[in-house]
């Protein structure tokens, strides 16, 4: 349990304990002040501000943690004078007014906070200890270099009189955008949820269902020797070798009859197909959508030699399944492996205006107008780590912690 504010230093001798000395660990028994009765045997560290967590004086109680142990400290607590449970998210929201950490960096915490997969926690712990907010200031940074040197080339062009070739700055700037914008092709944070996306398509009875089950390792959809027995998106998440996949069955495609059901279901076939970044294909080679990431699969090897090209895989005799995965991690390593950091949404549209209005500075004829533009792309990457006021975002931020973060 954390207390966090100008009276956080008194809390242990309310306690009946007393204040250990700065950052070091002491045990103490911790009493209800108005029964004297033993609350918990707990460690007790004192961390004085600024150099803490939320940049405050903090006191960190660590207590045995069952449910009734916290309840009761934390009755006891809130009826001290001056205190109140915090407010979800309330710390690192402190922390970051305090300027113990930036926006950026704030988020990077959350999204660890909650992250899920392997490559998640990597991009995420990356965000938290500054690696967008550091790549963000040197844009910061090239962006102020060329602001000053055009603001010198307005004082000065008022003094002689006359036009200055900004050319060469403008070539400099729409480099910076182009260059910028390379921070967008690194896959959405959000995407690194769901990792690599797979979907299997194809005609029915294909054996995509039996496939799906094969690789998910369970019984995740219905098999059957009818056609058309999948008829809606069926999803696996599955992990290999720590890359986070989502799988997705699909209705088999044909043409449509008179069951209108068929018809959505195939409909929304094609949907994941659009979304997929690997699409497994086991219909025939004629049919086969030209795409980046579509694996053409021979299924049901064991029943008939798989033609030249194709990966052969049966779910009866085991054929081709390690090489189908090995194919699947080399495809999300491909995806997810690089050093370029993940953006979420907010942080995209951000890196995309800035680069939006760099690229005008670069193209912009006025003068005055270039100048313009290069603080509109500055404060765009401010509202990115937060230098700019963002108080909504801010609530909507720190609404995502649990309490005590
Ligand atoms: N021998 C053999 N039979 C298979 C194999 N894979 C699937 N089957 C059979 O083929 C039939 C159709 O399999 P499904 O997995 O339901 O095919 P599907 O493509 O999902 O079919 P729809 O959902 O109807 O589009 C079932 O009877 C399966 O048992 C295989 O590798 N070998
Ligand atoms: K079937
Ligand atoms: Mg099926």
């Amino acid at each position: 349990m954390r207390v966090s504010g100008p009276g956080a230093g008194d809390v242990p001798k309310a306690l009946g304990a007393r204040r250990p000395p700065p950052r070091e660990a002491r045990l103490a028994r911790l009493a209800d002040p108005t029964t004297g009765e033993t609350l918990d045997r707990a460690l007790i560290l004192w961390f004085p501000g600024p150099n803490s967590a939320t940049g405050e004086d903090l006191l960190e109680l660590h207590l045995h943690g069952g449910r009734a142990v916290v309840a009761a400290v934390q009755r006891v607590l809130a009826g001290l004078p001056g205190l109140r449970p915090a407010e979800p998210g309330e710390f690192t929201r402190r922390a970051m007014l305090n300027g113990r950490l930036d926006l950026a960096e704030a988020e990077g915490l959350a999204d660890l906070l909650s992250a899920e997969t392997e490559i998640q926690r990597r991009n995420a712990i990356r965000v938290a200890e500054g690696g967008l907010s550091r790549a963000v200031e040197i844009w910061r940074r090239h962006i102020l270099d060329h602001a000053a040197t055009i603001e010198a080339v307005i004082d000065y062009g008022d003094e002689v009189g006359d036009d200055i070739d900004i050319a060469p700055l403008q070539a400099r700037v729409g480099a910076d955008a182009e260059a910028l914008r390379a921070l967008l092709a690194s896959p959405p944070a959000e995407r690194l949820r769901d990792g690599l996306r797979v979907v299997l398509a194809g005609p029915p009875n294909a054996g995509k269902s039996s496939l799906m089950n094969a690789l998910a390792g369970r019984e995740a959809a219905i098999v059957s020797p009818i056609a058309g027995t999948t008829r809606d998106r069926v999803e696996a998440a599955l992990v290999i070798d720590g890359f986070p996949i989502l799988l997705t069955d699909t209705a088999g495609l044909r043409e449509e009859g008179d069951d209108p059901i068929e018809a959505i279901g195939i409909r929304r076939a094609q949907d994941a197909m659009d979304e997929a970044d690997v699409v497994l294909w086991l219909g025939p080679e004629e049919d086969a959508i030209d795409r980046p990431g579509l694996i053409r699969v021979a299924a049901k090897s064991d029943l008939a030699t798989a033609p030249d090209g194709r990966l052969a895989v049966s779910v009866v005799s085991g054929e081709g399944l390690g090489a189908l995965r090995a194919r699947l991690v080399a495809a999300a390593q491909a995806q997810f492996s690089g050093d370029l950091i993940a953006l979420n949404q907010r942080q995209r549209t951000l890196v995309a205006d800035a680069a939006e209005s760099l690229q005008f500075a670069s193209a912009e004829p006025d003068i005055l107008l270039v100048a313009e533009h290069l603080r509109q792309s500055c404060s765009a990457l401010d509202a990115l780590t937060g230098r700019a006021g963002v108080e909504d975002m801010l609530d909507s931020l720190f609404g995502r912690f649990c309490l005590g973060k």
